[in-house]
């Protein structure tokens, strides 16, 4: 193939993309109008000039930000079919557009038409004789890339099409990382589309090994379920659920890229509304918060009586007094809990006091009134209704779960569910601060407590606690309790909870205690589930696959497995599978197709600063993109005072965009590097009872060089 054949097919491609952008500035004009449009109609002043002009102002912002999103490398594909099947050329973009005349100009890759695109091979070419792929630079087109897949029609057309490039999978697994994950619209395999397409019922399971596109395909796969059904999804909300803020920050271009803004990302740590938790727990708490015993502790948390409340209510009425001692109090309670959820019936307390007090009226002179004047002057009076509300205040989640701080508390309620080591860990976590591993335990306790009635009504909420600000109502138990927050207290109500899908990412990592929060949000939802079993860094999968079953209930699964690995050389990843296998981890083994000719390399070194130094000297020299550094939890804070220290590496080891970056292990999870030095891998071993699953995850993190460095 000749330069000249090459850059001939650029420039009449160019052509074709030119003519795309004018129609897409086309297309912002008219979008812009409509806004200004709209605008204008609010200035009518009548109700339904506002209204119109909402709508008109929301489709048109709509329109403006899918077009901006989609407008670097809008043109990707083109398809030339056997003549008898569509003599014209198809063009495939990151949107659809039409041109002037409402012809299809560019075909959305989600449509229909676009899935020959990616399920044409050589062996079932689907009417495609040759599939093209256009790389670009913004708006430039600086290659092509051609796959012919039907040689004989080829002969047979009077199309004359060159054929020109080596393969842009290829192209694009090479090139140098950055850290955030890209789209990888143009070159998604045959394997992979089924699983973006699969039918939106369910639960569409997707397992493989490292690198097989597992992230990139779930991702590619809500922008499929968000073309196909706008409205379901759009209204319902999707949920897109990963290991990690860093993650998060990872994967967040990928979907506005592909012109998709409308969905919520959310790391474990942030998937209740109004809270956000960062820090993690040890890897033995985590063991205890995730497990399953978890929810029957809580549940128990969610009856106790509120520490610090007052123990007895006293009140004369005529010749009477009326006493609700400890006893009263606790048959009251009980029966309120017996109604529901406790902040449900914030609304029940007086009245229900109120009985049990009448009951107790016994002198003459107070049996001349009916129970009614007795209820009127008990709901007047300032005594009464300070004891109803501190007695039985509105609860939030967080200040429940402060009360396991209190000895005695914490072992009331986990004597016979949790053993004495575990309930030491659990007493000496609480931070500051909630910690990833409290949030499903915050959220358990949100639907054991419920959200308080909403009512207008006085009559129905005679203590005001409905209208009530939480923080008001609580800020007694949360100074004794609660501990400093850094959080808002949660305001939103847990029926508001639900999403039309929800997809999870590194799902082998989910305790129960997270199944059971997420499950919670995806009642009704069709769902994506994508994860390794050999990476996982929970300690029981017999529990956690339990709690998945039981957050699916009885949906279908239906599954499908990737077999490549896009991501590390063949040699990398040659090391990371033997390593699996020497240690036992059963892993899912892909197929790494790119081959770099660079070995990983065990280091043993006898000054660990300076052998350090000197890999990463190396790794920067010899990639292009990322480096990291991955060091065993307690080394974190020690490696990163290094290379903090090391002028060289002042400039790129700042900020968010750091092209170098010291993590550890479980930091890693679903993120990948051009370079990786691994710092002590035996201590990452031994770290947890998952170490050897850490490792293995962290071998494959690396897409062109790999180096261990042990003290010798
Ligand atoms: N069809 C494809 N074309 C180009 N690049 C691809 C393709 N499929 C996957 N990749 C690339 O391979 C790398 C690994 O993808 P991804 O992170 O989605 O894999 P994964 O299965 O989630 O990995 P892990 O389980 O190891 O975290 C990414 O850089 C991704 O862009």
């Amino acid at each position: 193939m000749n330069d000249d054949v090459a850059a001939r097919e650029i420039a009449r491609e160019q052509e074709f993309v030119d003519t795309v952008y004018r129609q897409l500035e086309d297309s912002a004009r008219s979008a812009e109008e409509l806004a200004a449009e709209g605008r204008a109609r609010g200035q009518l002043g009548h109700e339904g000039g506002l209204v119109e002009r909402d709508a008109m102002l929301f489709q048109a912002a709509k329109r403006i930000a899918t077009l901006d999103a989609a407008h670097e490398g809008l043109v990707f594909g083109r398809l030339d079919m056997r003549e008898d099947v569509d003599p014209e050329p198809r063009y495939v973009g990151r949107i659809g557009l039409r041109d002037g005349n409402r012809d299809i100009l560019l075909i959305d890759w989600r449509a229909p038409a676009a899935a020959v695109f990616y399920q044409a091979t050589h062996a079932d070419p689907k009417g495609v004789i040759r599939r093209r792929i256009l790389r670009s630079q913004g708006v430039t087109v600086i290659g092509v890339e051609d796959d012919l897949l039907d040689p004989e029609a080829d002969e047979a057309s009077t199309k004359e099409l060159p054929i020109v490039g080596e393969g842009a999978l290829m192209a694009q697994l090479s090139r140098a990382r950055d850290r955030s994950m890209h789209s990888i619209v143009a070159t998604i395999q045959a394997e992979q589309d089924q699983a973006i397409r699969a039918p939106e019922k369910g639960v569409v399971l997707i397992t493989g090994g490292p690198g097989t596109g597992k992230t990139v395909v779930a991702l590619h796969r809500a922008a499929f379920l968000l073309y196909g059904d706008r409205r379901r999804y759009e209204t319902g909300g999707v949920l897109v659920v990963g290991p990690s803020g860093v993650f998060m920050r990872y994967i967040e271009r990928v979907l506005p890229s592909l012109g998709e803004t409308a969905v919520a990302l959310r790391s474990l740590g942030d998937v209740v509304d109004g809270i956000a938790a960062t820090r993690r727990d040890d890897p033995r708490v985590a063991e205890v918060k995730g497990a399953a015993e978890m929810a029957e502790v809580l549940r128990r948390t969610a009856r106790q009586s509120v520490p610090g409340a007052p123990r007895e209510f006293r009140t004369f009425y005529r010749d009477d007094v009326l006493l609700l001692g400890s006893r009263e109090l606790g048959q009251v309670r009980r029966q309120l809990l017996s109604m529901g959820p406790r902040n449900r019936s914030t609304n029940k307390v007086a009245s229900t006091l109120i009985d049990h007090l009448w009951r107790q009226v016994k002198s003459e002179r107070a049996r001349e009134r009916t129970k009614e004047d007795f209820a009127d002057e008990m709901r007047t009076s300032d005594a009464f209704l300070d004891f109803a509300a501190s007695w039985w205040p509105v609860l939030d989640a967080a200040t429940v779960l402060g009360w396991l701080r209190d000895h005695d508390v914490l072992h009331r309620v986990t004597e016979g569910v949790l053993d004495d080591e575990a309930v030491r860990l659990l007493a000496k976590s609480w931070g500051e601060e909630l910690s990833v591993e409290d949030i499903p335990l915050v959220d358990e306790l949100r639907y054991l407590l419920g959200d308080p009635p909403l009512v207008d009504d006085e009559e129905e909420d005679p203590l005001g606690l409905a209208d009530s600000s939480l923080a008001e109502l609580t800020t007694a138990s949360d100074r004794e309790y609660g501990g400093r927050r850094s959080w808002a207290p949660p305001t939103n109500r847990v029926e508001d909870d639900g999403y039309a899908h929800v997809l999870i990412d590194e799902a082998q990592d989910l305790t129960p205690m997270q199944w059971r929060m997420v499950g919670r949000r995806g009642r009704s939802a069709t769902w994506t589930i994508v994860g390794d079993p050999a990476q996982s860094s929970w300690p029981i999968p017999a529990e956690a696959t339990k709690a998945r079953a039981e957050a699916l209930g009885t949906k279908d699964l239906h599954e499908f497995h990737l077999s490549t690995n896009y991501r590390n050389s063949s040699e990398i990843y040659a090391f990371a599978a033997a390593y699996a296998e020497r240690v036992g981890l059963h892993a899912d083994l892909p197929n790494a197709v790119r081959s770099t000719g660079n070995d990983p390399e065990e280091r043993t070194v006898t000054d660990l600063e300076e052998g350090t130094r000197t890999a990463l000297a190396d790794l920067v020299g010899s990639v292009d993109g990322t480096v990291g550094i991955v060091v065993p939890v307690a080394r974190h804070a020690e490696v990163s005072r290094w290379l903090a220290s090391w002028p060289e590496y002042a400039e790129q080891s700042a900020g968010d965009d750091a092209r170098v970056v010291v993590l550890t292990g479980l930091e890693t999870k679903g993120l990948e590097f051009d370079g990786i030095a691994v710092v002590e891998p035996n201590e990452i071993e031994r770290e947890s009872s998952t170490g050897r699953a850490t490792l293995y995850v962290v071998l494959t993190r690396a897409t062109q060089r790999l180096v261990t460095l042990s003290r010798g």
